[in-house]
């Protein structure tokens, strides 16, 4: 039996901020080829025919490989439930007073669930803009039902950790998020089978592995800007909505309101704005995933910069395996070579 190591949050955000500044000190020598976030039309992977699904698994590792970013369009979610949630997020952003809100923040959760105010939880030091309301995955929101075996991070089994504003409060909110977030779960077990495709695995290669799968979430608000202004990604102007960094798990599932401001980074050191992409979805690769795949899928440095006059609402869902399940490199992304020692 393996010794857990447990690290103390200060450890860990320490980790975390090393981490980060390693990848941004990357930056500046790599080559911009095909860099970009590509629209993939997933249509075609919910044919029963594999050599259609695998022509989408090949668009999706060609994306994986270069900037780790990509839109999926025909993705299966409903309009109205992808409208309904960003409507949510407004309502408790917007229509909860201050008191209702601090009734239900972070600040009293073990896990950090609940709601962020805007303070600065920059990585790299940026005051953030952003206000934020985050839940883990329970069973009621999965429309498999779960197996009823979902553990914590920590690997705790405690259940209600979810700090859900009152029904009377917000009626409504809980079903709306669920609606969405349901198809979400659905999307990324789907997006799993094509990953694994694209990985030269077999198709349910993940499925035993996202039985309780790790679905922490977040609706973010970034307020609008005091000096709207066209896009100009060279300069921040110190308003940063969410500061610069990778997202930590496998992948995420990101949905957005039509206000841009989300930038990738580029291998030269470029901020990419992501265009908006009418009914598309954004796909981005986590840490977790350029680990398990010997760096081979990117995860790629990330932020957000609302520099417009309107506000900007997003639900990103980062994805993971079943937090109990034990990982090692993927088989066909070891080296080829074997080492004689
Ligand atoms: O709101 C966005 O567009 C991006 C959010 C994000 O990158 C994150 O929460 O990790
Ligand atoms: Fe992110």
């Amino acid at each position: 039996m393996t010794a857990v190591q447990t690290r103390t949050s200060n450890e860990a955000w320490n980790g975390a901020k090393q981490y980060l500044s390693q990848r941004l000190g990357s930056h500046g020598q790599g080559e911009e080829t095909d860099f970009g976030i590509p629209i993939i039309d997933i249509g075609p992977s919910y044919s029963s025919d594999l050599g259609d699904r695998n022509k989408v698994a090949e668009q999706i590792r060609q994306a994986c490989v270069t900037s780790g970013f990509f839109y999926i369009t025909n993705h299966g979610i409903d309009k109205q439930a992808c409208q309904g949630v960003l409507h949510q997020a407004k309502r408790l952003f917007k229509d909860l007073s201050r008191d209702q809100k601090e009734a239900i923040s972070l600040k009293k959760s073990p896990y950090g669930y609940g709601w962020e105010d805007a303070i600065s939880t920059s990585l790299h030091d940026d005051v953030e803009l952003k206000e934020g309301f985050n839940w883990s995955y329970e069973d009621d929101l999965d429309p498999s039902g779960g197996d009823g075996g979902y553990v914590q991070l920590d690997g705790s089994t405690a259940t209600d950790v979810n700090q859900w504003p009152g029904e009377k409060d917000l009626p409504g909110f809980y079903e709306g998020v669920k609606n969405y977030y349901g198809s979400a779960l659905q999307l990324a077990r789907h997006l799993c089978r094509l990953f694994a495709l694209s990985l030269n695995l077999p198709e349910d290669y993940f499925d035993p592995m996202i039985t309780h799968p790790s679905g922490n979430s977040r609706l973010m608000y970034y307020p609008p800007s005091k000096n709207p202004r066209p896009l100009d990604t060279a300069s921040a102007d110190g308003e940063v909505g969410l500061g610069a960094h990778s997202d930590y798990q496998v992948f995420t599932i990101l949905l957005c309101s039509s206000t841009p401001g989300l930038e990738i980074l580029s291998p030269s050191g470029r901020w990419i704005t992501a265009p908006t992409v009418k009914d598309g979805i954004i796909v981005n690769i986590g840490d977790m995933m350029m680990r398990w795949t010997n760096d081979t899928y990117k995860s790629t440095v990330h932020r957000v910069i609302n520099r417009t006059a309107e506000p900007r609402y997003s639900m990103p869902l980062f994805f993971g395996i079943n937090n109990d399940q034990m990982v090692e490199t993927l088989p066909s992304c070891r080296l080829a070579t074997t080492r004689n020692y």
